[in-house]
């Protein structure tokens, strides 16, 4: 049988003030959120880019000199920030789904869209880029050891869709077959 690519968990027939993008390292929310960005004429908004702003160091240098609970409160309060504005898609970091208050406010103030990959094509795509702190060492035991971890994590999303054999562009198509301007 046909693996369904797109899951429609809720549907809503309010406007989608933001697209929110949730999912693991290396499923694409960076890549597609640039696409979608671009599509629909929104200001990108890549969660991992304006923390490492701020802070004047990579997302890896906050885990390494100040650490992860810091960096998890800062990573908070700036989605909380964000979504005081609409029009937006925003590309968040993979564990921003891990605080309850962070699925609630982005439940409530966009289409959330959670990506999902299956452990091969994670693997394949962080392979040789050692910008992901938390993927540090054997990459393959540390996909499979967080996405256990987080089994359950995404499920909260509005819409999910696996990208392991879809492209980008076909990844953009999905979501905004769900998104109501
Ligand atoms: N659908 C896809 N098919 C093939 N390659 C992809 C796809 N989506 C993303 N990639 C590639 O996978 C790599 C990781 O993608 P990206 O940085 O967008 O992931 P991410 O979800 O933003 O990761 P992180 O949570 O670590 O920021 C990039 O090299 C990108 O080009
Ligand atoms: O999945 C995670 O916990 C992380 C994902 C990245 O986007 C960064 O936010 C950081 O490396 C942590
Ligand atoms: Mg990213």
């Amino acid at each position: 049988m046909l693996k369904e690519v797109c899951i429609l968990h809720q549907e809503s027939e309010i406007q989608h003030a933001n697209i929110i993008l949730v999912g693991m390292m290396g499923t694409g929310k960076t890549t597609v959120g640039t696409l979608l960005a671009e599509q629909l004429s929104y200001p990108l908004v890549d969660m991992d880019t304006i923390i490492a702003e701020r802070e004047g160091i990579s997302v890896q240098e906050i885990f390494r000199t100040k650490g992860e609970a810091y960096f998890r409160d800062l990573e908070s309060r700036v989605l909380d920030e964000m979504l005081q504005s609409t029009g937006q898609v925003i590309s968040t970091g993979g564990g921003c789904v891990l605080r309850e208050l962070n699925r609630a406010i982005m439940l409530d103030k966009g289409l959330v869209v959670a990506l999902t990959a299956d452990v091969d094509h994670i693997v394949g795509r962080v392979a040789g880029d050692n910008n992901r702190p938390l993927l540090a060492g054997d990459t393959r035991e540390r996909v499979q050891t967080i996405m256990k971890e987080r089994k359950d994590a995404y499920r909260f999303a509005h819409v999910t869709v696996d990208t392991s054999l879809l492209t980008p562009e076909e990844v953009v198509s999905h979501v905004l077959a769900r998104y109501r301007v």
